[in-house]
């Protein structure tokens, strides 16, 4: 039988109150951490889930998030939630600095999935006192919670390439941080770190700051040439020449989260990136340029192929500056890579901002002629 404790309330009336068990006492608290954990999980996933809703008008991600938060609502019973004490939880008023703010969209995702992946191995593992079934069905939504982030990374990332129509690509530097910045600060969402010569510490050591650059601007970063970088540093994909790596293998090493894209000179090149499974394509080199020494210009001809043909987003590139790129823009291009124009530029973001402003320019249609 259980001993009851006495005690005086403020009314001078004697209560009698049975105390738990020990063992009730430990269950209780198992209910008040599965209470707890099914509340954090479930608000994490509705925050991701108004992303995918109204950010990204993607029913199937939304969707998926509001699945997991139904199988979580049937676990969560009445003697669970019977055992939440709000008032007697010291960890109310705990918070980090770092949830006071959030630097993007990207970072608060990124906590939340942090925090729902946090919570559901809590529930996986005191679950497993609560019943069998429940450690198992956390542990099966913990890993559906891994491959929406990793969807939900990957089509924020392709999202970002479709949306980027200047692309810079560029050269080694004393200022490169600088002059990256300075770009990113006028608007510019796409840049690839390419540098054919220095050592792999150097290019680790500076691809990985601007990795983080970039994504301080909401901006994506690729990688010149390598995969093994690409991954090392977590860029967002790599750009792959016809002489680097096939795509097919590069697909296998990066998943199909991480970009990729590969350059063309001709039709024929650009049909077989295409079908290999290219993300984007460069088109080029345009003009003749001294960034890539004794390349034949592909010409403006190869542009308005690709204008009429390519159905994944191309870049123009290969000696495009703000005096040629109306003329490239008018023979069909949407999209233009640059290396000197914005690496050698005195005011990288005014360059950005004027190159921008002609590809963004809403072009008079060609008037249809009517007999
Ligand atoms: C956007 C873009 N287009 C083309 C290239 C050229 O790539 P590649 O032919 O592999 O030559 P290198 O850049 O490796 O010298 C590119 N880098 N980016
Ligand atoms: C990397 C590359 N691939 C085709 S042209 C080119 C260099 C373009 O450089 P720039 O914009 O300075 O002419
Ligand atoms: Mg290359």
């Amino acid at each position: 039988m259980k001993e009851a404790d006495y005690y005086e309330s403020t009314n001078g009336v004697v209560v009698m109150v049975e105390p738990y068990s020990q063992q009730e006492q430990i269950q209780q608290i198992v209910y008040r951490i599965l209470d707890a954990n099914l509340d954090r999980t479930r608000e994490g996933l509705r925050i991701i889930e108004e992303w995918c809703r109204f950010g990204l008008n993607n029913a199937q991600l939304a969707g998926e998030c509001k699945y997991l938060r139904q199988e979580l609502a049937k676990w969560h019973t009445a003697e669970i939630r019977a055992a939440r004490d709000t008032v007697g939880d010291i960890g109310t008023d705990l918070s980090h600095p770092q949830e006071e703010q959030r630097a993007s969209i990207k970072s608060l995702l990124q906590a939340n999935f942090c925090r729902v992946q946090e919570a559901l191995r809590v529930l996986e593992e005191y679950g497993k006192l609560y019943s069998p079934n429940m450690g198992k069905a956390f542990k099966q939504m913990r890993y559906r919670v891994y491959t929406l982030e990793s969807s939900l990374m990957g089509y924020q990332r392709h999202q970002l390439l479709w949306r980027s129509h200047l692309y810079l690509v560029t050269s080694p530097s004393d200022s490169l941080f600088a002059t990256v910045e300075s770009a990113l600060k006028g608007g510019l969402t796409l840049v690839q770190y390419r540098d054919k010569n220095s050592d792999d510490t150097v290019r680790l050591e500076q691809a990985t700051r601007l990795r983080q650059l970039c994504h301080a601007y909401g901006a994506l970063l690729i990688m010149n040439d390598r995969v093994d970088l690409a991954l090392a540093v977590d860029a967002d994909g790599v750009h792959l020449g016809q002489q680097d790596m096939p795509i097919a293998l590069a697909r296998q090493l990066l998943g199909p989260q991480r970009i990729i894209g590969r350059s063309t000179t001709n039709s024929e090149e650009m049909h077989r990136a295409i079908n290999e499974g290219a993300d984007y394509i460069g088109v080029g080199p345009i003009y003749e340029t001294p960034t890539k020494a004794g390349k034949a210009a592909a010409g403006l001809e190869y542009v308005r192929y690709a204008a009429q043909n390519s159905p994944i987003p191309w870049f123009a590139i290969g000696g495009i500056d703000a005096n040629n790129i109306n003329d490239v823009i008018d023979a069909g291009a949407e999209r233009v890579a640059v290396v000197r124009s914005l690496m050698q530029a005195e005011q990288p973001t005014l360059v950005t901002q004027y190159l921008l402003s002609q590809l963004n320019r809403v072009r008079p249609q060609p008037e249809i002629v009517q007999n």
